[in-house]
This record gives structure tokens, sequence and C-alpha cells, in this order.
């Protein structure tokens, strides 16, 4: 069975030492009196009455009111802090002799930092302090290690990490990784595997009690710079960019707000998948969303942005006619600097023909010259978006005939004055150009021999609303908007910066940016001006880039448009989600291609990948028998996998045929149940299961190129432990 039961109290990895008091009775005695110090603070908490009873919704009124809300909010914080704390206090502990002492201490590692009440000795070290990073950078290769202090660094030696696994404030585990003098301890990090062969639920989870070395530089790197990391399949980008975002929280609270930091991941499933880890590690407030999610905001209800799932069908069809390559290719080109190259020439020219060629005359006599108009325009509100300088421009204009009017004549002369100073400013503003996003968007297109229908032309909702008005004898209120794809909305969102500006909420101190290799440079330009600090994490993947019609093929695409001083490449390479064999069969299928890194596996062992050939007829029963044995084999997640969502119907009848109970999962899912799934492999990128069972690996769905290479590689890299793959008639050759 591949689930690992726990026994308490087992000490597996560490050779015995007469000399040292035995680990788990030290570790339980140790874990007895923290535990005591907890209840002992958390009751003291809980009989603090408050007058707001965490009630955020009750508005204060008096300042007194307002400051006891805030004491009530921090008391609440440290509630939810210290009964969390209680269930598992640390994961670690180092013992340390800094340079100029002269015995270890040994520092507890847990999620959170605690203090004793009655002494204000600390009795946990936050995962996140100075003195923490040691307990992942420490590989055990020499004894010294060292840590950056506000003092500088603090050199030392360490005697002893260990691991400590508690649950629900009972010692299960205590692991020694290291112990100073001792030879012979086990290579493999015992712990790692131990955690690395437990089944999954259907969430990502916190890693802290085992960041490696090579995670934790990354985690702990500099706040404004834009990181870029090349990670493997499970690799732990994700959870590494998750981490990194609580370190930053911790490191640089006076400088970083949680709601300025933005997460931006593939889909709405995703983004559940990852939901836990965030408030595990005590942060909240972060935005998760996607990218047109987050565009599609400040552009309104000006277009419409069409529903992509029936292009992605075609898209990843098995069926490549002319017209998908076309779109891909103008998909490809939207989001290329050069696309950008063309937006700045319309904004260029658009900013250039604004102003009208013509003095304002409010009344015969009185004229503002059209060079003055001009001067502000291009001088004094230089330094705003083109739709704000027009705004300013205007109203000055409008303030400067209000002037001349107080200089005239008074009473009805005036007033008649007034009236044709008013009537020929509405039609000298009418003259000035109409910066608007979506009127430069569609003179781009035009150059450029593309075109962007309306709701109406693709007869989505415009024509059956028309038809309904007729037949009610209404007329129809609503404007037909035009309809656009995802890789438009960069191109939009860059014009509507240009000329509206970026509002306060959509500026981010740290924008984080998963499976980043599907990003285009257009959509990381529009991001990088909502970032002045350009403070970013970029993770991805390059050998699972399957939307190559806006992705990139070389990472140097978005380190270039970062100053090179102020951005870091990092690359991970060791996979940490399956076994060596799933690693092994996966790398051979990406390897047949250039310019891939195959992945080094932690060294976990598993069943072998299954190859089987199944009779046409029998591949829906033989996918749902697969997923039963899986089952009863201890497999919690079970995901069956093919190549497009229409692939997914049978497969999923025949498993409700056999009894089981599955989901169905399509580009509209909003929420990840876990169980067993039918799924697109596209939809299954970011995501892990127990097991994965590949249906239709056969010549036709799989073909011997890069970008069926990447799909199925994408697909084997899903599952943890077992991985089952089934072909009818001729199997794909990256078999
Ligand atoms: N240091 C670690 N300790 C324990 N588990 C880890 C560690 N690093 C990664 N993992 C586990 O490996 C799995 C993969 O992590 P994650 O999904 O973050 O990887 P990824 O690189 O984003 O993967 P992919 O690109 O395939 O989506 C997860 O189950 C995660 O918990």
């Amino acid at each position: 069975m591949l689930n690992h039961e726990v026994e308490t109290g087992t000490v597996p990895a560490s050779v015995p030492d007469e000399t040292r008091p035995d680990p788990v009775v030290e570790e339980r005695d140790r874990l007895q009196q923290v535990l005591t110090s907890i209840t002992r603070q958390l009751e003291k908490l809980q009989s603090i009455s408050t007058q707001f009873d965490g009630d955020d919704d009750v508005e204060a009124q008096t300042a007194d009111e307002v400051a006891a809300q805030a004491v009530e909010r921090l008391r609440a914080e440290q509630v939810q802090m210290m009964t969390r704390a209680r269930h598992e206090p640390y994961f670690g502990r180092l013992d340390f002799e800094a340079a100029d002492e002269n015995a270890p201490t040994p520092l507890y590692i847990g999620k959170f930092g605690l203090e004793d009440d009655a002494t204000g000795d600390r009795l946990v070290i936050d995962w996140r302090a100075p003195v923490a990073s040691m307990f992942y950078s420490f590989t055990g290769q020499g004894d010294t290690a060292a840590y950056e202090s506000p003092d500088g660094t603090i050199e030392g030696r360490v005697y002893l990490k260990r691991n400590i696994a508690i649950r629900n404030s009972v010692l299960q585990r205590v692991v020694d990784s290291y112990v100073r003098g001792q030879a012979n301890l086990p290579v493999t990090d015992e712990f790692l595997l131990y955690r690395l062969t437990e089944h999954k639920d259907n969430r990502l989870r916190d890693i802290v009690s085992t960041i490696q070395a090579e995670q934790d530089r990354i985690i702990r790197a500099e706040r404004n710079l834009a990181i870029v990391i090349q990670g493997v399949a499970g690799s732990g980008k994700t959870t590494v960019a998750l981490h990194r975002l609580a370190y930053l929280l911790y490191q640089y609270k006076e400088k970083l707000r949680a709601e300025r930091m933005i997460i931006f991941a593939p889909n709405a499933m995703f983004l559940d998948y990852i939901s836990e880890v965030l408030p595990e590690l005590g942060v909240g407030g972060i935005r998760q969303t996607t990218f047109a999610a987050w565009a599609m905001e400040p552009l309104g209800d000006t277009v419409k942005l069409r529903n992509a799932k029936r292009r992605l069908e075609r898209w990843f069809g098995i069926v490549e006619d002319e017209a998908v390559a076309r779109e891909r290719a103008i998909a490809q080109r939207k989001g290329s600097l050069a696309f950008a190259a063309v937006l700045d020439a319309h904004v260029r020219a658009c900013e250039e023909n604004l102003v009208p060629s013509q003095d304002f005359v409010p009344w015969e006599g009185a004229v503002l010259k059209e060079t003055v108009i001009r001067s502000w325009y291009t001088a004094e509100y230089r330094h705003l978006p083109l739709a704000q300088r027009k705004a300013r421009v205007l109203a000055r204009v409008k303030r400067w005939y209000e002037m001349e009017l107080k200089n005239q004549v008074s009473g009805q002369a005036a007033s008649a004055l007034r009236k044709t100073a008013s009537q020929r400013y509405r039609s000298y503003a009418a003259k000035w150009g109409d910066p608007s996003a979506l009127a430069l968007y569609q003179a781009v297109l035009a150059d450029e021999g593309m075109e962007m229908p309306t709701e109406d032309a693709a007869g989505h909702g415009g024509n059956r609303r028309k038809a309904a008005a007729s037949r009610t004898g209404t007329r129809s209120r609503g404007h037909s908007r035009p309809l656009v794809e995802t890789e438009d909305l960069a191109a939009l969102l860059y014009l509507h910066v240009k000329l509206h500006g970026i509002d306060a909420e959509n500026r981010f101190d740290h924008v984080v940016i998963d499976e980043a290799q599907d990003f285009s440079p257009l959509q990381i330009e529009v991001l990088k001006a909502h970032c002045p600090t350009g403070s970013f994490t970029i993770l991805g993947d390059l050998a699972q880039s399957i939307h190559t019609y806006q992705g990139i093929s070389s990472w140097d695409s978005f380190l270039e448009l970062f100053p090179k001083d102020a951005s870091r490449y990092f690359q991970l390479d060791v996979s940490y989600r399956s076994t060596t064999e799933i690693i092994e069969f996966a790398n051979r299928i990406i390897t047949r291609f250039p310019g891939f890194i195959p992945a080094r596996p932690v060294f976990r062992s598993g069943d072998p990948v299954r190859v089987d050939e199944i009779a046409a007829d029998d591949r829906f029963c033989a996918a749902a028998q697969a997923v039963a044995e899986l089952q009863q084999q201890g497999a919690n997640t079970v995901a069956v996998l093919c190549r497009t969502e229409a692939d997914c119907e049978p497969y999923y009848r025949a498993l409700a045929d056999a009894g089981i109970d599955a989901q169905q999962i399509d580009a509209s899912r909003q929420q990840y149940h876990g169980g067993v799934s039918v799924l697109p492999v596209y939809l299954a990128k970011g995501l892990e299961f127990d097991a994965v069972v590949i249906v239709d690996a056969d010549a036709l769905h799989y073909r011997e190129t890069a970008s069926d290479a990447r799909l199925l590689y994408v697909g084997c890299t899903r599952a943890l432990h077992h991985l089952w793959v089934q072909y009818s008639g001729k199997p794909s050759p990256l078999l």
C-alpha cells in the first residue's frame, strides 16, 4: 500500500547515540511544555471580552470604537494563529552555535513565531525569520552555517538538524537528518520522502517543513526583482511562489500589503486548487485571478470576451487545418512586442491628431488661439495620459471663456453670450479626437487586415435579442459589443493604460504569474505598467508550453523586458511530484525534441508505468476498470485524461455505468473537488492526481510533433504514484 502509515514515536533515521537523550522522550517533553504555554495563552485571549465580537460588519462610530475594533481584530488573529499552532506548533529543530557562543541553542522552527507569555522565551521561530533560513540552506555538507541578520552575517556551527512531525498536538515522528559527529546518516532526505509518499486530497498544500535549499533561495530572493523561474513539472514552482508571497509579507511588512499583491493563474479551477496554501501560511487578502478576468474590469462592457471553449477544442483537436494555423499565427502576433510597437504608433497618431486644428472662438471677438491650446496639451499636461489630458485642456478652455465672460457686459447681453459660448464649446469639444481603446484597437486591426466580429455578426445573442425584440414590438436597447479573444485583451489594456492611466487599486507591489510560459510578452509589458516596483515572480515550464499560439519559446523574451540588474533567472530541475518511473517515462517523451531539460527525480520508486493496448470497442470500459483498480490500490484522486473535451463524454459515461462517482471537467469549471475526474489534458495543467489514466494514446491522437509531445508530457507529469497509458490500434510514436 502506498499510504504511509505513521506510528507514534518512531525514530527511524538517526544512528543511535548512547550519549544523547532519547530523541522521542526529549521531543515529547518539549512538546508538552510548548502546548501548555499555548493553551494558557489561548485561554487568556479567549477570556478577554470585547465590544465587537470580531464582527467587522458593525461599523465603528467613535475613535474608541475604531480602536476597540482594531484590538478585537488583532485578538481574533492571535486566537486563530494560536489554535493552528496548537495543532502543529513546529516541524523542525536546528541546534546552532554562533561563533561568539560556547554552546548550541536549539531553535524550533514553525509556521508562526511564538513566545512564552510567562518567561518571554522564544518557543518557536517563524520559518520566514532570517535565522530559520539555516534550517533550509544547511544540507550537511560541512558543519558550518550562516544567516543574514540586521547586524550582518552570523556564522556558526550546526549540531543537529531534526524534522519533527506533529499532528493534532501529538508527536508522530522524529527524523534526524544531521547529527554532528555522526557518520552514515541516510543520504536521501527521509522526511521529504515520507511527505512525498502521502496521498493527496483536492488541494495543494504548504511545504514549510520540507522546503529544499534550491527552493528556499527563490522564496527568499530580494523584493524588488523580477524573478523568472524555469522549473520542470512538479518542481514546486506554484508552491514556491506562494511561499515567496508569505515570506515577502513577513520580511517587508512595512513596505508591502497583501491587498497590493496579485496572483495570475490559468483558470478558476486552478485558483480553487491552490486556494488553501496561503491561508495555511497565515496569509489572507491577496487577489488571485486570471489575466482575462482582471483585464476585463477596466475595459468595462465595451467589449465581450468570447467563450474560449469552442476554439480550445478546435486548437487542441487532432485535425489542424489552415484556419487553425492562421488563427494561431494571428494570436501569436497579437501578443508580440512588434504588435506593441504598432499600438504605440497608433497612440502617437492619436496624440498628434487629438487637438482640432482651429482656434476656439466662443463669440465673435473672443479668440483662444490654437497654439495656446496646443501648448497646454503638448507641454503643461504632457505627463498625463491622453484621455486625462483632453479632459484637463477642455476644462481649462471652459474656465477661460467663463473668465472672459465675467469681463464682458452683464445682464441680458452676457446671458446671450453665455449661451453662444456654451454651444460653441460643445461643438468645439466634439471636434476633439476620441481617445478610446476600442476605437484605436479597431483601427489597428483594420490596418493589419484583421477583423473583430460583434456579438450580432457572430450570432452570439445579438440576433436572438433582435428576434425577440421584433416579436414583442420593442426596440432592442442593447448595443452589440465587439467580441474579443483572450489575446486581444493585453492589447486593449495596453491602449487603455496609455489613454487613461492606471487606477490606484490596480497598482501592485508584487505580481505572481503562474504558468507564465503561456503568457505573451505583451501581457508582461502590460503588467509591468501596473507594478512600478518591478517586483515579479514569473514561473513556468517551457516543456509544458501547450498554448504556443500566445506563449514564448525562451525565457529571454521576458527577461529582456526588465533591466539586467533588476531581474534574475532560476532553474528548478528536481521533480518532487512523481515517482522515478513516471518521471523517466515522461522525460523520454519530451527529450525526443531538442531544448528540453529532463526532470531529475527525488529517489522515490513506485510501480512501473503501464502502457496497455486495448481493443477499440473496449476502451471506455477498460478505462473505467483501470480507475476502479487504481482506487482499490489506494488512489484518492484519479484523472482520466483525454485529448479534448468532446473525447471525455463517453469515458465519463462508462465510469457512471460502472458505478464510479466521477466529475466531468470542462473549461467553465470553477472548482476542483478531487476524487475521480475526466478532463482534457490541457485543463489538467497545474493539477496533480494520485493516479492518471491517459486514454487514446494512439498515433492519431498524439503524433510525433513537439506540440503533441508537450501535451502528452503535461498529462504524464500530473501523476504522483501511478501512471497508466491506454491506446487502441497504432500506439503514439511518442510512447
Ligand atoms: N520541498 C517540497 N517538499 C514536499 N513536497 C514538495 C516540495 N516541493 C514540491 N512539492 C510537492 O510537489 C508537487 C508539485 O508542486 P507544484 O504543483 O508546486 O509544482 P509545479 O512545479 O508548479 O508543477 P507543474 O509545473 O507540473 O504544475 C506538490 O504536491 C508539492 O506539494
